[in-house]
C-alpha cells in the first residue's frame, strides 16, 4: 500500500493530500474494498445536533440559496459538515442528491477519514484546509464515482468549526468548483461573525491591491475599547494570530472609513492600502506638519473643503506642499477609494493635450497604442483629478479643459462617444493666476470654474515653525533622536527658504550625512541658493523682498484685524480700495 501512494502521488494520481490521507487510512487499517459504515443519525439525535447548530444552518441556507441555480444546473450538492464530520445540511440537484444517499452523503451521516477514508470532508477536517478529492483519490471504491471540494470554517477565535463541501458525479468535474466551497466557507465565516460582534464596533479590512479582490474580505471584530475579539482567517494572516485580545491599533498603511448597515452607523471598514510595486501611499492630513497658526489654519480649511466637491484652487510657492495639500483632501473626502489622478499641466506637449485629458479610442493615429488609451479624466472618475502647475497650461490646453470642465463630458479622441466623467478637480500654482489673466496668459473663464475654494499656503520663511518641521523631517528619514545646535536652529530661522519645505527636507539630508550622527550644527547646513541670493542684489530680488515684505504686513493687518478690511486698511494707513487691489494683486487669501 505504501508503495502504491508514493507511486501515485509521482504519476499525479494522488494530490499530496490525498496521499497523506491514504496514509493515515491506511494505518488506520481501512480498505479500499470495505463497505462504508452506515451509522447514520437519526431521531432525537439528529434534531438535537440541528437545534445546535440551528443559526449556522440557517446562514449556510441563505448562501446555498444564492448558488443554487449554478449547483443544480451543474448536477452537484451543496453541503455544511460539522467540526466532527457529519453532514447537517444539504441543497443542490435533486438526481444526485438520491444517488448520493447511497454511499451515505446525506444529513447525519459522518464523513471524517476514519468513517469514510479519504474524502474531501475528512481530509479538509484533517489538514484545516480547503482540498478536492476527485473519483480515485477516494479511499473507498464505492466512493469513485465522486468528485468533491471541501473547505474549512473557521470561527472568530480561530477554531474549525464546520466544513462547507461541493460533491458532483466526477463527470461532472468543473475547476471552479473548490473556489465556489472556498467563497462560500468565507461567506459563512463573515457572516457568523458579523453576528457575533453584532452590538461591538466592527472593522472591515479591505484589501485595495489585486489579490484582495478575488480573496474573501478580512473581518475583524472590536470592543468599544477597540480590543480584537475575533478575526476571521484572511483577516489573522494579515493581524496575525497573536492580534486576539490585543488593541487595534492603526497600521501603516491602513484606512478607516465608515460604512452604513441598515438602520445605524455600527460598523466601520478599514482598507488596507497594500502597496504595490512603486507604487505611493497618498498623503493624509496626518503627514501636514506643522504648528504655527497660519499653516493649521490652512489644514482646517482644507479638511472644511474636502467634505465639499467645490473645486479648489492651492495657491503657493514652489514647495510649500501644494501636493501633499491635495492628497491629503482627497484622502479625506469620500472619494478616498477611488483614484487620485495627478496631471502636470505645464508637461503636456501642444498636439498631445486632447489625448491626454481624454483618451484616445482605437487606431485613433498612428504611432498611438493600438489598443486605446484612458485620458486622465476618464482615470480619475469618481475620484480627484489634481491639476498641478495649471498657471502654466498652454492656452490651447486650458480651452480642452474648459471644454470638461463646462460639460461634465469627454469624448476620447476617434471616438464619437461622450463619456459623463465625475471628477473633483484640484488645481494649485505658484503663478499669481489673477495676474496671468491681466497678461492674456491664462483663461479668465477657466480661471473662475477653478477658483472654487481657494486656499494659499504660507511660503516657509513665513512660518513660525520651521525647527519643530526641521526636527520632524530628520526622524521621517530614519535620523531617530535628531537634535540641531542652538546655531543650527537660528541659522534655519534667519534663512529666507526660496525652495520652502523641499528645500529644507535637502539641506537636512545633507546635514544628517555631514554631522555624522553628531548634532546638527551651523556648519552642517550650507545654504547653497541663498547664499547666491544673498549676495545678489539685482533689481528683481529687490523687487520681490518688497513685495514679500507687503505681503507679510497685510496678512499680518489682516488677521490683526480679524479679516476686516476697513480696519486693516487704517492700521496700514491705506486706502480700503488700494488694499483689496492688493490683496487681488498678491493673490492674499481672505481666510
Ligand atoms: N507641512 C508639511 N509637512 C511635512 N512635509 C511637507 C509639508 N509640506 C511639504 N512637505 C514636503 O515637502 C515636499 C514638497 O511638497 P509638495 O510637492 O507638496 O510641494 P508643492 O507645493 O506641490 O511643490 P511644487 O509647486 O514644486 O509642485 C514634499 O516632499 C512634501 O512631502
Amino acid at each position: 500500500m505504501e508503495v502504491f501512494i508514493l507511486l501515485s502521488v509521482e504519476n499525479n494520481f494522488l494530490s499530496e493530500a490525498a496521499a497523506l490521507s491514504w496514509k493515515r487510512c491506511h494505518e488506520l487499517g481501512l480498505n479500499p474494498a470495505d463497505p462504508f459504515d452506515d451509522d447514520v443519525l437519526t431521531g432525537s439525535r439528529i434534531q438535537a445536533l440541528l437545534r445546535q447548530n440551528e443559526q449556522t444552518i440557517q446562514y449556510a441556507e441563505q448562501i446555498f440559496e444564492q448558488m443554487n441555480v449554478g449547483i443544480k444546473q451543474s448536477g452537484q450538492m451543496a453541503l455544511l459538515i460539522d467540526s466532527e464530520g457529519t453532514i447537517i445540511h444539504t441543497a443542490g440537484d435533486a438526481d444526485f442528491s438520491r444517488k448520493a444517499v447511497t454511499v451515505q452523503l446525506q444529513v447525519g451521516a459522518n464523513w471524517a477519514e476514519q468513517r469514510k477514508g479519504t474524502n474531501a470532508i475528512g481530509v479538509a477536517l484533517a489538514e484545516k484546509k480547503p482540498v478536492l478529492v476527485h473519483a480515485e483519490e477516494h479511499y473507498f471504491n464505492s466512493n469513485h464515482f465522486l468528485t468533491c471540494a471541501s473547505a474549512p470554517v473557521f470561527n472568530s477565535s480561530g477554531e474549525l468549526i464546520g466544513i462547507i463541501n461541493i460533491s458532483g458525479k466526477r463527470e461532472h468535474y468543473n475547476a471552479y468548483t473548490s473556489m465556489l466551497a472556498c467563497m462560500a466557507a468565507s461567506s459563512l465565516q463573515n457572516k457568523i461573525l458579523l453576528e457575533q460582534a453584532k452590538k461591538e464596533h466592527l472593522v472591515t479590512l479591505r484589501e485595495l491591491n489585486h489579490t484582495a479582490q478575488i480573496h474573501p474580505l478580512p473581518l475583524l471584530s472590536l470592543s468599544r475599547d477597540n480590543l480584537i475579539l475575533g478575526a476571521n482567517h484572511a483577516a489573522i494572516k494579515i493581524v496575525g494570530s497573536d492580534a486576539i485580545g490585543k488593541e487595534f491599533k492603526q497600521l501603516e498603511g491602513f484606512s478607516v472609513e465608515t460604512i452604513h448597515n441598515e438602520h445605524q452607523k455600527v460598523w466601520q471598514s478599514v482598507s488596507i492600502r497594500k502597496q504595490a510595486g512603486n507604487e505611493q501611499r497618498l498623503y493624509t492630513f496626518k503627514d501636514i506638519v506643522g504648528t504655527c497658526p497660519t499653516i493649521l489654519q490652512k489644514k482646517e480649511l482644507a479638511r472644511k473643503a474636502a467634505a465639499t466637491d467645490f473645486p479648489i484652487l492651492l495657491l503657493g510657492e514652489s514647495g510649500v506642499g501644494k501636493e501633499l495639500f491635495a492628497q491629503s483632501i482627497h484622502t479625506a473626502s469620500n472619494r478616498s477609494a477611488e483614484p487620485f489622478i495627478a496631471l502636470n499641466c505645464s508637461a503636456i506637449p501642444d498636439n498631445l493635450v486632447e489625448s491626454e485629458l481624454f483618451g484616445y479610442a482605437r487606431g485613433a493615429f498612428t504611432g498611438a497604442n493600438k489598443d486605446g488609451n484612458t485620458g486622465k479624466f476618464e482615470a480619475a472618475h469618481k475620484g480627484t483629478i489634481f491639476l498641478d502647475e495649471i498657471g502654466d497650461m498652454p492656452l490651447r490646453a486650458q480651452a480642452a479643459l474648459l471644454r470638461v470642465l463646462q460639460e461634465g463630458v469627454i469624448t476620447p479622441v476617434g471616438s464619437t462617444k461622450s463619456k459623463a466623467i465625475d471628477a473633483r478637480v484640484i488645481a494649485a500654482t505658484n503663478k499669481d493666476l489673477a495676474a496671468e489673466v491681466k497678461a492674456g496668459r491664462f483663461r479668465i473663464d477657466l480661471y473662475y470654474r477653478l477658483k472654487g475654494i481657494h486656499i494659499t499656503l504660507p511660503a516657509l520663511r513665513e512660518r513660525s515653525d520651521i525647527v519643530t518641521l526641521a526636527l520632524h523631517l530628520l526622524q521621517k528619514h530614519a535620523f531617530p533622536r535628531p537634535s540641531l545646535t542652538e546655531n543650527a536652529q537660528h541659522k534655519l530661522l534667519t534663512y529666507s527658504w526660496p525652495g520652502n519645505i523641499r528645500e529644507l527636507n535637502g539641506i537636512l539630508m545633507q546635514a544628517v550625512f555631514l554631522a555624522g550622527g553628531q548634532a546638527i550644527d551651523a556648519e552642517h547646513l550650507s545654504f547653497e541658493a541663498t547664499d547666491r541670493a544673498v549676495q545678489d542684489e539685482s533689481d528683481e530680488d529687490h523687487q520681490l523682498t518688497l513685495k514679500d515684505a507687503e505681503i507679510t504686513a497685510i496678512k499680518k493687518a489682516l488677521k490683526a484685524a480679524e479679516w476686516n478690511l476697513s480696519k486693516a486698511a487704517g492700521q496700514l494707513k491705506i486706502g480700503r480700495t488700494t488694499l483689496y487691489r492688493k490683496i487681488e494683486e498678491y493673490g492674499i487669501a481672505l481666510f
